[in-house]
């Protein structure tokens, strides 16, 4: 008889340890899963990408029991003849490799759609040869804009959660125009999604898609000019953090009027940790992870990041605390927007019982704590240099 400690799953079912390949572990996501794997679960991690800074604390045997069971490989998936035996070495592979910032869909195209979709082919077509799971990460992206954009400003159908709640089995993928590249992103996992759907149809490939939505948290990104580049632009969080560390106000691109549905990185990882070790639930099936509950528009976002810098880090806010700038001026030629996101929870609650539960204020709270803890003192080096005249 099973120990009654004995791991098992939604269904009573022993869960057996196993191998993961995470592709694209070094990033913000792949850092907080293999923590979550090697502190909770006995499964062990091939951790596959370009850079380890953000889960060298895993790697470097703090803890040994942890470290002997993630092996990290510096590996550039589009030209790695590694990946192939990696992922026969494996029980299951999950793909979170990506290039996965706003600003560089309209900018880099082309790497855009190459990392989002040619890069992914090889993995897509390994796991489907050898008889392998797999976990790849897409995007709420590939809903593009809502039905409910395209009705008349004072229609009230615009209240009507039918034209704008995004389902997974129901909503259409509603992108712009060619020349409007921000879509080269959205639609290039909207490719690899179909890709494979259709390999799970035609070939039995076991996958699961995991469309996250706005996943926020410490280690997202990077702050330019600390650890990364001084004129790099990442996501929102980053780029308003960046701001309130340095003091200067937060820019709020076309008046900040977008909406997102923002995530605590730790809730969504438990989702993630269900599909994992849930295969039977699992298998088939595209998920929306997001709160629906955590609904802000941008400029709301930037209002309440405010007052909690001001609360975590004893500093007063500025008096004017945000800006307004163009599109064109913040992101280029070629930015479009999604106008609102919210996801619906039906089949992820119906087949993974899973709910998020931090609300937008803790997470923000937590998230602007360590934000303040991490770079507060770096950030005031570089300010306090004087500059070469
Ligand atoms: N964070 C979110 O809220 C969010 C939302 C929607 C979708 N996603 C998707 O989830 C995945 C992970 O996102 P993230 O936020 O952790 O991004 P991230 O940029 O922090 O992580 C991606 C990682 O993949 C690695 N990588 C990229 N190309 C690679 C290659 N050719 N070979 C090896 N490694 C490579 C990068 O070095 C990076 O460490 C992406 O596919 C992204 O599109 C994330
Ligand atoms: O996170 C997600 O679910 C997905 O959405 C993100 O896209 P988006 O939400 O548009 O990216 P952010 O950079 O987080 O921007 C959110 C909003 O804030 C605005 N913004 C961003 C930065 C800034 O300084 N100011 C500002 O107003 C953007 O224009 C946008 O409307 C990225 O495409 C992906 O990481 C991911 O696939």
């Amino acid at each position: 008889m099973a120990a009654a400690s004995a791991r098992v799953d939604l269904d009573g079912k022993p869960i057996k340890p196993m191998t993961i390949c995470m592709i694209g572990a070094g990033g913000f996501i792949g850092s907080h899963l293999c923590e979550k794997v090697l502190t909770e679960t006995p499964h062990k991690i091939l951790a596959l990408d370009v850079y380890n800074d953000k889960i060298k604390h895993l790697l470097e045997g703090e803890n040994a029991s942890l470290a002997e069971r993630i092996q990290f490989h510096r590996i550039n998936i589009k030209h790695d003849s590694r990946l192939e035996g990696l992922i026969k070495m494996s029980d299951l592979v999950i793909n979170l490799a990506a290039i996965c910032t706003p600003a560089d869909y309209n900018t880099r195209p082309l790497d855009t759609i190459y990392s989002n979709f040619i890069d992914a082919l090889p993995v897509v077509k390994y796991c489907s040869e050898n008889s392998k799971r797999l976990i790849h990460f897409s995007t709420c992206e590939v809903y593009g804009k809502t039905i409910g954009s395209f009705l008349p400003k004072d229609s009230p159908l615009r209240e009507d959660p039918a034209y704008y709640i995004l389902k997974e089995d129901e909503s259409p993928c509603i992108f712009g125009s060619i020349e409007k590249q921000r879509w080269s992103y959205a639609c290039a996992k909207q490719l690899i999604e179909r890709l494979i759907y259709a390999e799970g149809a035609e070939n039995g490939l076991e996958f699961t898609i995991v469309r996250p939505f706005n996943w926020i948290g410490p280690r997202m990104d990077f702050i330019p000019g600390i650890d990364g580049p001084s004129e790099g632009v990442p996501r929102v969080l980053a780029c308003f953090s960046n701001a309130l560390l340095r003091r200067e106000p937060l820019k709020l691109v076309d008046g900040g009027q977008s909406q997102r549905t923002f995530i605590y990185i730790k809730d969504a990882i438990e989702a993630v940790m269900l599909m994992i070790e849930n295969p039977a639930r699992a298998n088939g099936h595209i998920f929306n992870v997001g709160n629906p509950n955590n609904e802000v528009t941008v400029r709301q976002l930037a209002e309440m990041m405010s007052e909690i810098y001001a609360k975590v880090s004893g500093d007063q806010a500025l008096q004017s605390p945000t800006v307004d700038i163009s599109s064109k001026e913040f992101y280029g030629e070629g930015y479009d927007d999604s106008d609102k996101r919210i996801p619906d929870m039906t089949i992820i609650n119906r087949q993974l019982g899973w709910n998020p539960k931090t609300s937008l204020w803790d997470l923000l709270e937590s998230t602007l704590t360590y934000q303040h803890r991490t770079y507060a003192e770096a950030i005031k080096k570089v300010i306090a240099k004087p500059t070469a005249s």
